[in-house]
């Protein structure tokens, strides 16, 4: 069985974290970068997570899990050392047709976390669909030492490029062209840089500029 590749939208999505120790850490912060709504439910907690709390970055309650904490939440990650209470918490959210990932536990699991190369808004995420959580380590530090260390920035100047370019040309290969070759260039938020200029320097005339917003590829 394959797995679906997807990139969740979970802003202001209320998402539950069980546990609150060195493996939830890593699932709460990436939540909070996805700008979650994170709920975190534990019987102890470790300092950095007491801080976001304190914060108002997470609402954390210090306490045991128990069954309908699952409920109203839109994503759910087991992450405590008791593998049953894992393995009860992703029950319970399965009965209620929520996601849910239990650490290491892939019987437990509606989806897996992958391994993870970020570049701003750039993430290049290897799957091994669990055969081999160590390969997909490995392959992150490959990618990682490949990947430019300004890309993050780069492609936010690419991505702001992108969209005057889509308001100015018309739909059609001559745009898919331009697009492609400016994939391949330096861009930077200056009016003068050269790539803005290319882009700029095949503008149509102002007639033909209301077909450029017809939504075709
Ligand atoms: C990618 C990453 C993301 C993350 O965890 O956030 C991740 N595991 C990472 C590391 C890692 N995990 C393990 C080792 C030890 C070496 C080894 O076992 O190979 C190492 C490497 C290390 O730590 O050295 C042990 C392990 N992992 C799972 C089991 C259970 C089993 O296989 O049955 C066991 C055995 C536990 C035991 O010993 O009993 C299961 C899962 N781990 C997954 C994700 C999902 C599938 C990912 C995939 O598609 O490959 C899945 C299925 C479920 C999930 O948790 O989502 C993260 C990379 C972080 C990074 O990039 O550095
Ligand atoms: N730490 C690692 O490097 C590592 C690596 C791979 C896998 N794991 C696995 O991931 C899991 C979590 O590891 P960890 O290091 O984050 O553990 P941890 O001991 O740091 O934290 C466990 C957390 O679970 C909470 N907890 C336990 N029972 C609870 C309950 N009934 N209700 C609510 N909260 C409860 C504790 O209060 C604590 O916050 C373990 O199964 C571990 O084997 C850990």
């Amino acid at each position: 069985m394959s797995l679906f590749p997807a990139f969740l939208k979970l802003k202001k999505r209320r998402c539950l974290v069980v546990g609150a120790g060195e493996i939830a850490w890593s699932k709460i912060t990436s939540l909070l970068d996805a700008e979650a709504a994170v709920h975190v439910i534990a019987t102890e907690a470790r300092d950095e997570v007491h801080v976001l709390a304190a914060q108002g970055r997470i609402h954390l309650e210090l306490r045991a899990y128990r069954p309908d904490d699952v409920a109203g939440n839109f994503l759910v990650i087991a992450a405590t050392d008791e593998m049953a209470v894992n393995a009860s918490v992703y029950r319970d959210a399965e009965e209620r047709n929520i996601l849910c990932n239990a650490v290491d536990d892939p019987p437990n699991c509606d989806f897996y976390f992958g391994s993870i190369v970020r570049r701003g808004d750039l993430q290049v995420v290897i799957s091994t669909n669990g055969e081999s959580p160590a390969l997909a380590q490995r392959l992150r530090r490959e990618i990682d030492a490949l990947l430019p260390l300004d890309l993050g920035p780069w492609l936010k100047d690419l991505g702001q490029l992108r969209r005057e370019v889509l308001q100015l040309y018309p739909a059609g290969d001559d745009r898919k062209r331009l697009l492609h070759t400016l994939a391949h260039r330096e861009v930077c938020g200056s009016e003068h840089c050269p790539s803005r200029k290319l882009a700029f320097a095949a503008r149509p005339a102002i007639e033909d500029q209301p077909a450029a917003l017809n939504g075709q590829r």
